[in-house]
């Protein structure tokens, strides 16, 4: 994340407090609430205003050197390492689930001070909640499960619904569920909360990640509509994009979700939290979502109970720029600002 210009570089200092182990015990539900039409009806986005301003974002921070290793540790704390593909075996299952265990070399987590490092979470289809449970025995690692009909969510109802209830029997304590799109291209707002809520229920005591699939709602305006209302039914993160649409996270659908995020926080005082998923590979692209998440949310977002990537290969890169900052000239300086 370079600046582009002398008078446009702003540098971001350090995650704050980049703690040595990532705690995320105090990951909060959202309750929920009724449905508020008007407040639904009255959402809007620019999209010039926001297109404009979503330009901006990769050129206008730079990181300073030495806060880069700490950053890119934070990125892999916020990912849910995912593998969602029809050749998925038990065998992939397992290799993900050790990589999730220990991310990058155990030299390079030494020399961050990071030892106990692991990634937010895995992701796997519902037949693989099983394995990756086992797999991930002992190490807090949760596992999140892509259920309800996914990726387009149009399976019936009623097995949407059990499949949560058998992902959650299976080990998962993440739900990452699938909207109908159609209700919110119809503008059917009380048929998506209502749906929502439904799903809220089945997951009991499981976290409920919200998948918008942004891509195919048509306009910012809808995803800020559809973002308020899996909110008010109580999502606990929303989610860009399944990966398999044509158009997965992009920065203007972020500035919209984060927004209403803010202001769902806003006027209710609860946190929701944020997953952008789909297309994104490069360290330097997790870098620009984790300054506009710092930017537009406050630093309390910065962690793995509010915020998550959604990736399958992420980490390689992160990695090897990792690699690069602990052993090149910037190690020193690192260690520095880490002890
Ligand atoms: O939810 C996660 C996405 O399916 C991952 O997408 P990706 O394979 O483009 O990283």
């Amino acid at each position: 994340m370079q600046s582009t210009t002398e008078g446009q570089a702003r540098s971001t200092n350090g995650p704050a407090q980049l703690p040595q182990t990532i705690d995320t015990a105090d990951a909060m539900r959202n309750p929920g609430m009724e449905l508020d039409m008007d407040w639904v009806l009255s959402a809007r986005a620019n999209r010039s205003a926001i297109e404009r301003r979503a330009v901006t974002l990769p050129g206008r921070r730079s990181v300073k050197k030495e806060y880069q290793a700490a950053w890119l540790a934070r990125a892999i704390s916020c990912i849910d390492l995912t593998t969602l593909a029809g050749d998925d075996t038990e065998g992939r299952v397992r290799r993900l689930c050790a990589k999730a265990r220990q991310p990058v070399r155990a030299d390079l987590l030494e020399a961050i001070g990071l030892p106990g490092l692991t990634t937010g979470a895995v992701c796997v289809y519902h037949d693989m909640v099983a394995t990756a449970h086992d797999a991930l025995q002992g190490s807090g690692i949760p596992v999140a499960a892509v259920s309800t009909g996914f990726p387009a969510g149009l399976t019936p109802f009623p097995l949407r619904v059990a499949e949560i209830g058998e992902s959650v029997k299976a080990g998962a304590e993440e739900i990452d569920i699938v909207i109908t799109r159609r209700h919110v291209l119809q503008g059917n707002w009380q048929a998506l909360y209502d749906e929502m809520k439904a799903f809220r229920a089945a997951c009991g005591e499981a976290h409920v990640k919200a998948i918008l699939a942004t891509g195919e709602l048509g306009t910012l305006q809808n995803v800020a509509r559809a973002s308020l209302v899996c909110m008010m039914a109580g999502a606990d993160f929303i989610k860009t994009s399944t990966g398999k649409e044509s158009v997965n996270a992009t920065l203007p659908v972020s500035l919209v979700m984060i927004r209403a995020i803010r202001d769902y926080h806003q006027r209710t005082g609860i946190r929701v939290g944020y997953k952008p998923a789909g297309g994104i590979s490069k360290a330097k692209d997790a870098l620009v979502y984790l300054s506009l998440i710092k930017e537009e949310l406050g630093d309390r977002w910065l962690r793995p109970d509010l915020f998550r990537f959604g990736a399958s290969s992420l980490l390689g890169d992160i990695e090897r720029q990792l690699e690069h900052h602990v052993t090149g000239a910037y190690s020193a300086a690192w260690r520095h600002a880490a002890s």
